[in-house]
């Protein structure tokens, strides 16, 4: 038998649109996991209430003078300031919210994260592998939701969760 066969109750084996990795949707949830499940779905599983074990999200990262490392692909040397890196990601976000620019197309030309070359894709992650502004931000997003503008020491983010 197939293992789509043998997926327990309340699962859709689905296939990640950026990464082409096979992933499992818990139809009850709308929540994705990585592992094959081995039980029914229901309400809490993967987690106590307490939100999904792990997210997949892309970023575009805006840096500025007071960026830890205020340099990247794009720029040896970042000169902005804070409040202008706010006003340039406020501007993408808008692109982005209005449909006139996709979140790949403009992180993959503006963003200062080296993920830039995968459209921002940052794969999936675990709690406690980000700054925690970060994290937190990403675990509280929907799939498909766009973030606010995140602030880190590296930057000034928005995120997108994409699974
Ligand atoms: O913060 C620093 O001291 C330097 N970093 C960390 C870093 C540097 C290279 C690759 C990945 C992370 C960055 O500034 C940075 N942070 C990120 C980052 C931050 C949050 C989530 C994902 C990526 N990307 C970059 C980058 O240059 O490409």
């Amino acid at each position: 038998m197939s293992e789509e066969e043998q997926l327990p109750t309340g699962w859709e084996k689905r296939v990640s649109r950026s990464t082409g990795q096979t992933y499992y949707l818990n139809l009850l949830t709308k929540e994705s996991q990585w592992s094959v499940p081995t039980k029914p779905a229901s309400e809490n599983t993967g987690s106590t209430n307490s939100g999904p074990e792990q997210v997949q999200c892309s970023h575009l990262l805006v840096k500025h003078e007071k960026s830890r490392r205020p340099s990247s692909w794009r720029e040896e040397r970042i000169t902005r300031s804070k409040s202008e890196a706010i006003d340039v990601i406020k501007s993408y976000r808008e692109q982005i919210v209005s449909g006139k620019a996709s979140f790949a197309e403009l992180a993959q030309k503006y963003s200062d994260c080296s993920s830039a070359k995968r459209g921002g894709d940052l794969g999936p992650f675990t709690r406690g592998t980000m700054q925690k502004p970060f994290e937190d931000a990403s675990f509280a997003l929907k799939i498909g939701e766009l973030s606010e503008p995140i602030h880190t020491d590296s930057g000034v983010h928005i995120i997108l969760r994409t699974a």
